[in-house]
């Protein structure tokens, strides 16, 4: 009912097909905060006991991609469309270890998210990459793969800010920048934390920032994640030439996800969007992407809940392409949990 309505009021106003829907995965250890933050960002509230996670549940996030967005979003010719972010928010529990893969198909983007407080949960983070490349189904996958073959855009998460500067810690990232804050706060010379910036730019700052129990996140940031996963998806095709991606020779320095390493070297080189204020973990789409085909329709699947109860909607899997990095051959997958 909600979705027909959505679509009928969408059709009036855009006179166009209404919406389309992306899906990303929330992954990191158990207990570093992805059920509080996906919370945070579908409800733009915290949430005091957030119920741990059985398997998988699902937030819906709506966005918006189009002309009345800021210029780089623009589609040509066309006016605001509406969308769906799904977020799957896998438990980070042990126990599901060797069924989760279930739910890694029609991946179009990864949040990565590691607690600031407890430096082994970055460090896994590199486990979580290497598990999804190998056992996960993407959407609009990247020419080129990125950490442990991962073949779709993601951005990290260092969730627990609060903590972290409570402690005085230099925080996970083991970055300057961070001390340096955490330092500057604890002198008082900052008016009130909330004016912290909780973004770090990437690469260099090893990520964005948040505090989902004090609902403290970027949400700039988060959104133009989004929607870049949406215009990869369905406007790949219509990127202006040159593209908005800076495609200056790709460099990696590194494929792991590595506490060890630096924070430069979580993300690549050389890979901006420009004109933006934040640079992600992402690889600019080959030239052959541009002209990936459209997905047949705007419509690939049906959202069934916008709401809190997470439940895991029935997803019959259609639309784009989908390759598993590891085989590169197609899966088609209905999860029915
Ligand atoms: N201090 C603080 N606590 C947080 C923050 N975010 C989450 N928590 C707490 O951390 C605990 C775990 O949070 P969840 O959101 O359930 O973590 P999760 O990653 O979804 O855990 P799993 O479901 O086991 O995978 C809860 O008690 C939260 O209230 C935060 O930013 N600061």
């Amino acid at each position: 009912m909600f979705w027909r309505d959505r679509e009928r009021e969408s059709k009036e106003q855009n006179g166009g097909p209404p919406c389309g829907q992306v899906r990303v995965l929330v992954v990191g250890d158990s207990g570093v905060g992805k059920t509080s933050l996906v919370h945070l960002i579908v409800n733009g509230s915290s949430i005091a006991r957030p119920p741990q996670t059985i398997g998988c549940t699902v937030g819906v996030k709506h966005a918006t991609y189009g002309n009345s967005g800021s210029s780089s979003n623009s589609i040509k010719g066309d006016a605001e469309r509406d969308f769906f972010v799904e977020l799957w928010d896998v438990s980070g529990h042990d126990r599901y270890k060797d069924c989760r893969s279930l739910f890694y198909s029609q991946i179009n983007g990864v949040i990565f998210v590691h607690d600031l407080s407890q430096r082994r949960t970055k460090t896994s983070l590199q486990k979580w990459a290497a598990e999804i490349a190998a056992n996960g189904a993407f959407s609009a996958p990247l020419g080129s793969e990125g950490p442990f073959g991962l073949p779709v855009p993601f951005i990290v998460i260092g969730n627990k800010a609060d903590i972290a500067a409570k402690e005085g810690t230099r925080g996970s990232s083991g970055n300057l920048v961070d001390a340096a804050r955490q330092w500057v706060e604890k002198q008082g010379l900052l008016p009130s934390s909330e004016e912290l910036p909780l973004t770090e730019s990437f690469p260099g700052g090893g990520g964005l920032l948040a505090a989902a129990k004090e609902a403290r996140y970027d949400k700039e940031a988060v959104m133009k994640f989004f929607r870049m996963l949406i215009r990869r998806r369905y406007f790949s095709d219509e990127l202006p030439a040159p593209t908005p991606w800076s495609v200056s020779p790709v460099q990696r320095a590194s494929h792991r996800l590595d506490e060890n390493l630096g924070d430069e070297e979580l993300s690549y080189k050389n890979t901006s969007f420009s004109g933006d204020p934040y640079k992600y973990n992402v690889l600019p789409p080959l030239p052959a992407q541009r002209n990936l085909t459209p997905p047949p329709t705007l419509y690939p699947q049906q959202p069934v809940s916008v709401s809190e109860s997470y439940s895991l909607p029935r997803f019959s899997i259609t639309g784009s392409q989908e390759i598993s990095s590891s085989n590169a051959r197609s899966k088609r997958l209905d999860i029915n949990v």
